[in-house]
């Protein structure tokens, strides 16, 4: 028997993209509202109840909307916006970090963020070692591709060629970093400095670590150490052991649901910085929510993913 998966907001970037990475697969049959009736409450409200899955691929108004539309105690939630990452009753949905079960389980789960994946997938497992401290005002830099602002900043940049850098979130309060402290465990609010370039999709996200001035901090090749082991086996998560001498974001990036990290360490010991490299369209969406629909059907983790 196949699943039925209603993608609400499927003409949207993450909505089409998992359409992509479910195209072909027998266990899914995906329920498709045509161009007149995509915004048709009635039409969705018929739509989302009577699916199996249901991935929510919208602005966070409509996502809570769509959730309070849904009656049917056996539909299962998977929530590619940000209304509830942070919420009760919501299952947080990397696997690589709390575990498949949870998600295997759930009937709520929220896809992290684009940016807190990055973040998450870097700090949480130092942290929770006690390899870095949880009380410690971390920075988060990063650098998206256009795509992460779904189609109208996708319209934006391919109309105005001339931007080459867009420094944001520039009064603090970015939607990602309430997920990014709790999903790690931090005493503060990170102080998260992100920007566009002008590249259709790929991400680089960095945690720069001052660690001679950081009480109780390990060294670069421990914490690079303590990652290889926290990601062992993992096809999608994985940690970098050489040091190169630059990170690229290409133009060109094909779509890939793979997360890359790296340690770069001072010789000295004295200064990190941990990059993450990532698709936002992939494990920072599209490629999440597919794996995590992959998890909560019962299926092998990464089929239908790109890697
Ligand atoms: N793009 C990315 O890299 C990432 C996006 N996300 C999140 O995923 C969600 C979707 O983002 P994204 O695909 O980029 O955004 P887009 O703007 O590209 O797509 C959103 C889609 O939702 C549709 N929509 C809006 N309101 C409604 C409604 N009330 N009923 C039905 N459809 C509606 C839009 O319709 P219309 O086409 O008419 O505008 C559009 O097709 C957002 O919450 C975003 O924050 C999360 C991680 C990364
Ligand atoms: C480049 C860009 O604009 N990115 C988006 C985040 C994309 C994403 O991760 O969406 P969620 O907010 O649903 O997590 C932003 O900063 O708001």
């Amino acid at each position: 028997m196949t699943a039925r998966v209603f993608i609400d907001g499927a003409a949207g970037t993450t909505g089409l993209e998992i359409a992509d990475r479910l195209a072909g697969r027998r266990e899914f049959t995906l329920v498709v509202l045509d161009d007149e009736r995509r915004k048709d409450e009635v039409a969705r409200a018929e739509a989302l109840n009577q699916a199996d899955f249901v991935i929510l691929c919208l602005p966070d108004e409509a996502a809570r909307e769509a959730v309070a539309m849904i009656a049917n105690d056996s539909v299962r939630v998977i929530d590619a916006s940000s209304a509830h990452r942070t919420a009760i009753g919501w299952t947080y949905g990397f696997p690589e970090v709390i575990g498949r079960k949870a998600i295997a389980e759930a009937r709520r789960v929220s896809n992290p963020g684009c940016y807190p994946t990055g973040f998450i997938a870097l700090l949480a497992p130092l942290v929770s070692a006690g390899l870095l401290p949880g009380g410690w005002p971390y920075i988060c830099h990063a650098v998206s591709g256009y795509s992460g602002g779904g189609k109208s900043l996708i319209a934006r940049f391919e109309s105005d060629a001339d931007i080459a850098y867009r420094a944001y979130g520039l009064r603090m309060g970015h939607k990602h970093v309430a997920e990014m402290q709790k999903h790690v465990g931090l005493a503060h609010v990170p102080v998260f400095a992100p920007a566009v370039v002008p590249a259709h999709r790929g991400m680089i996200v960095e945690v720069p670590l001052p660690l001679a001035a950081m009480p109780n901090a390990a060294a670069p090749e421990v914490l690079r150490a303590a990652l290889a082991d926290a990601y062992l086996g993992s096809p999608i998560v994985t940690v970098r052991q050489d040091a190169p001498d630059e990170l690229l974001l290409r133009r060109s990036m094909a779509p890939v649901d793979t997360l890359e990290l790296s340690v770069f360490g001072s010789r000295d010991g004295t200064q990190a910085r941990l990059v993450a490299v990532l698709d936002n369209l992939g494990k920072g969406a599209s490629g999440a929510a597919v794996q995590n629909l992959n998890i909560m059907a019962g299926l092998p983790n990464t089929a239908g993913l790109r890697l």
